[in-house]
């Protein structure tokens, strides 16, 4: 009888209530809400040693949508560069640290560096009892489910990380006035070499997930990747970018998935459209496993809300078994066994003795309400049966009121809900013929919104009123049935921890093989080389209209620092980015831009890239640069991938070319992959001394007008063998440009007059003419060594200790001039 009245108010809801204010109070799980999921959520706790473990740096973060501890400690330089990394990484919400961090007159160097940073994120002191490793350890044997319960073998003597987590456990559960339930949480240990380092200017700088421009748009790498369906899916995403994989098998098994799902059309529009429908699973279990420290009426509508999320999440897992059933490679099986435990099942089983089998997540407040209201079976309590049928009768009542409202005055009025206004009244103006051109005066609150009035009147008011009270009232009964069948499933619950990394992996694979069907991506390998061919930007292909001019890569362990130089414009700064954002994309398991590609496993990936001053940090061009560069010479190894973009622009020619020098110098010390572009022609005869560099230049066509008499620059952006033969193509640029001809006349005569007062100083002073033999000499040497049988080692000898003699010879300011003075 209940169900019966139940379906007929449901009906008769739906059929009046023509407007209603769609309102999610849950994450929706369009691609469109994206930004929303990305929000700071985070919050970390960060401790450091003191004495002599002074940069013994221990963490630990929790994510408020996502029930999952993450603890790390690591040994960090003086810099902290691993530490601000990683807090950049998680975009904290809020920082804590201990007080004795910054007791006055006596601030440690690492909260300075933390506040100076992140100077938008909540930053919170607590006392220093707070960060003890004891009660830490007590709180993950207390917390963490049995199926995590490995990692207190990991974390037992990593005092740091404990003591992290005691604070921020503690701290969480004070804010959020709840507790954890025992067991309840995901608690896991991230060493920091399981994945690759990119720091958080090199983020910036390639536009992982914001670009200079506009941190709106899509056109980031991020952007590119991202047709998740979940905000799991695309929080996974999002973190995957910043921290790719180092493992080449685990990258292989994803890889395999995608070949899979792009090799099998069923298969991802079977597994796309149940992925779709899952709602925010980590969410949902974060607050699952919370209990509120009080009873309130927004706590119960909550759990039930909750309730109804998780008999919906859980109606999902048959699908998603079915879609992955005939699934052949490894991971995807793995995922479909992993969906075969007997928990989902159990769980849904109780949840469905108590929870009516049609109640069901819909969107709309008023949807979600009626879903809440009739959530528990009928006659589980006598009670609850009665006040619902009460809430029937005034709905009824309602709906019959507006009915009379609008044969009374004529007027086509339409019975509305919103969940801030509750019951109201709307009509169409341009329907409604209103007498003195004026709503009758029992109407109040009128609003105008384009053609609809908005109002409501004194009885309706009441009748709203009356309608909440008997709501809260079923709530609350409802809730004391829900908290019951909640305590009776939690035993079961953790299953739900491989159900959300099952969906938001999945989401993420299918994600690039999406990508990859839009655009002609090839499967990454995986070798000792970096071999990318026709190859071209993702993001470039994005935003323009015709698809960008790929090129080839080669970098190997013997020719392992390419110097790429070309005119302004000619796609330097383009191809860099290109390759270390194929290289993420491989890294994570993605397929790539480009014909054929080959990776080398990069650990850390590091650009300097751009010529922008830092206001934030008071850095002046010049400054930001040598931070950049410092940080990668202080960081970088024999398997990073470093790209660097221009050095040594912000300060005068000489100074730049020398820093230039010494920096690859230094790097070329490195078995690490390198690309560095610049416009100091002088750095390309480096190759002549150290057999490892290799040059290459961006072409450039020159075009005559038909009259013959101008010349315009054509950018062909074809990557090419050797060093750029252009000469002053700062001025050819500047034609293009919008500068007045007046001036760029000037500057060519000015430049001329330059270029010939400096070569008939070089040519004249005996320095210069002996500085010149012995570069001939050396350039003839290195020539002659390398025709010769001499194998790698002995000519590496004999190069270095040429180069030191020319090195003394031959200082730098003058090392690399030839005889028109380049
Ligand atoms: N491979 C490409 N295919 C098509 N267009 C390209 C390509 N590479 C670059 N471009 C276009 O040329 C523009 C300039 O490229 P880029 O900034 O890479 O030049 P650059 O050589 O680094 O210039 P500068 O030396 O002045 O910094 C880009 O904004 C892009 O629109």
């Amino acid at each position: 009888m209940l169900g019966d009245i139940r379906t007929y108010i449901v009906h008769s809801i739906m059929n009046w209530v023509i407007t209603i204010n769609v309102y999610y109070c849950f994450t929706v799980t369009s691609s469109s809400a994206v930004s929303a999921h990305l929000v700071a959520s985070v919050i970390v706790a960060v401790v450091e040693g003191r004495g002599l473990a002074r940069g013994e740096v221990g963490m630990a973060s929790i994510d408020l949508k996502n029930p999952e501890v993450v603890l790390s400690q690591f040994a960090d330089n003086t810099t902290y560069a691993k530490v601000i990394t990683k807090l950049k990484i998680l975009t904290p919400l809020e920082i804590i640290m201990s007080n004795t961090a910054c007791d006055t007159g006596n601030t440690t160097k690492l909260f300075s560096l933390i506040t100076e940073n992140f100077k938008n994120v909540t930053f919170t002191t607590v006392q220093r009892k707070y960060f003890n490793e004891t009660k830490g350890l007590e709180y993950i044997e207390q917390l963490c489910t049995s199926e995590f319960g490995t990692v207190l073998m990991e974390v037992q003597s990593k005092y740091y990380c404990l003591a992290a987590a005691a604070a921020l456990l503690k701290y969480v559960e004070f804010i959020q006035n709840s507790v954890y339930a025992p067991k309840s949480l995901k608690v896991r240990f991230q060493g920091s070499e399981q994945t690759a380092m990119i720091d958080s200017s090199s983020a910036q700088n390639l536009e992982l997930l914001t670009n200079n421009r506009d941190s709106r748009n899509g056109h980031t790498l991020f952007g590119v990747l991202n047709y998740t369906k979940t905000p799991g899916g695309s929080r996974r995403l999002r973190s995957n970018i910043l921290e790719p994989l180092v493992d080449a098998e685990t990258i292989n098994t994803r890889l395999d998935c995608v070949q899979e799902l792009l090799q099998d059309e069923e298969l991802f529009f079977s597994l796309q459209a149940v992925i779709s429908r899952f709602l925010d699973t980590e969410q949902l279990l974060s607050i699952l496993v919370q209990f509120p420290k009080q009873d309130t009426v927004k706590a119960a509508e909550s759990k039930i809300t909750n309730l109804i999320y998780l008999k919906h999440t859980l109606e999902l897992v048959d699908p998603l078994k079915t879609a992955l059933k005939s699934c052949k490679t490894h991971l995807l099986k793995a995922y479909y066994s992993s969906l075969e435990d007997k928990r989902f099942g159990i769980i849904l089983e109780k949840i469905k003795t108590v929870i009516n089998d049609d109640t069901r997540y819909t969107k709309g407040c008023l949807n979600m309400r009626t879903q809440k209201c009739y959530a528990v079976r009928p006659n589980i309590n006598e009670f609850l049966d009665i006040a619902r049928r009460t809430y029937t009768e005034i709905v009824d009542d309602i709906a019959g009121m507006i009915t009379q409202l609008g044969e009374k005055y004529n007027l086509p009025l339409k019975l509305s809900f919103s969940s801030a206004r509750g019951f109201f009244i709307q009509m169409n103006a341009e329907c409604a013929v209103l007498p003195n051109g004026q709503l009758p005066s029992e109407f109040t609150k009128i609003t105008k919104m384009k053609n609809a009035y908005s109002f409501t009147s004194a009885d309706l008011i009441k009748m709203n009123e009356r309608s909440q009270e008997s709501l809260r009232e079923i709530y609350h009964m409802t809730y004391l049935i829900v908290c019951k069948l909640l305590s009776e499933i939690y035993e079961h619950i953790h299953c739900l921890y491989k159900l959300s990394d099952t969906v938001s992996m999945l989401d993420m694979l299918l994600s690039f093989a999406h990508a990859c069907t839009l655009s002609d991506y090839v499967r990454p390998e995986f070798t000792d080389t970096l071999a990318i061919k026709q190859g071209w930007h993702p993001i470039l292909e994005k935003i323009s209209v015709e698809k960008p001019i790929s090129n080839n890569t080669y970098i190997t362990e013997g020719s392992n620092f390419i110097i790429i130089t070309g005119p302004n414009m000619s796609g330097k700064s383009t191809y860099l980015k290109q390759i270390a954002l194929c290289q993420i994309m491989a890294q994570i398991g993605s397929y790539v831009p480009a014909e054929y590609s080959s990776f080398r496993i990069a650990e850390q990936i590091f650009t300097r890239i751009g010529m922008d001053d830092d206001i934030e940090t008071n850095s002046s061009t010049f400054m930001k640069e040598m931070k950049e560069i410092t940080y990668i010479i202080q960081n970088a190894n024999d398997k990073s991938l470093i790209i660097i973009d221009e050095l040594g622009r912000g300060t005068s020619t000489e100074e730049g070319i020398g820093i230039c020098y010494s920096v690859c110098e230094y790097l070329l010390t490195l078995k690490a992959f390198t690309l560095f572009a610049t416009h100091f022609l002088e750095l390309c005869h480096i190759d002549a001394l150290y057999p490892n560099v290799e040059n290459n230049h961006f072409e450039v066509q020159h075009v005559r007008n038909s009259a013959g008499n101008k010349e315009k620059i054509t950018y062909t952006y074809i990557l090419s063998k050797g060093h750029t033969e252009e000469k002053n193509y700062g001025l050819k640029a500047a034609e293009v440009s919008s500068l007045p001809p007046s001036i760029i006349l000037d500057a060519k005569e000015i430049t001329t007059h330059i270029a010939r007062q400096i070569l008939q100083k070089q040519r004249t002073t005996p320095e210069t003419l002996r500085q010149r033999a012995v570069y001939h000499l050396a350039t003839r040497l290195v020539q002659t060594a390398r025709n010769s049988q001499l194998d790698p080692e002995s000519l590496r000898i004999f190069l270095k200790g040429l180069k030191k003699k020319y090195e003394a010879d031959c200082p730098v300011s003058g090392q690399a001039q030839t005889e028109d003075g380049q």
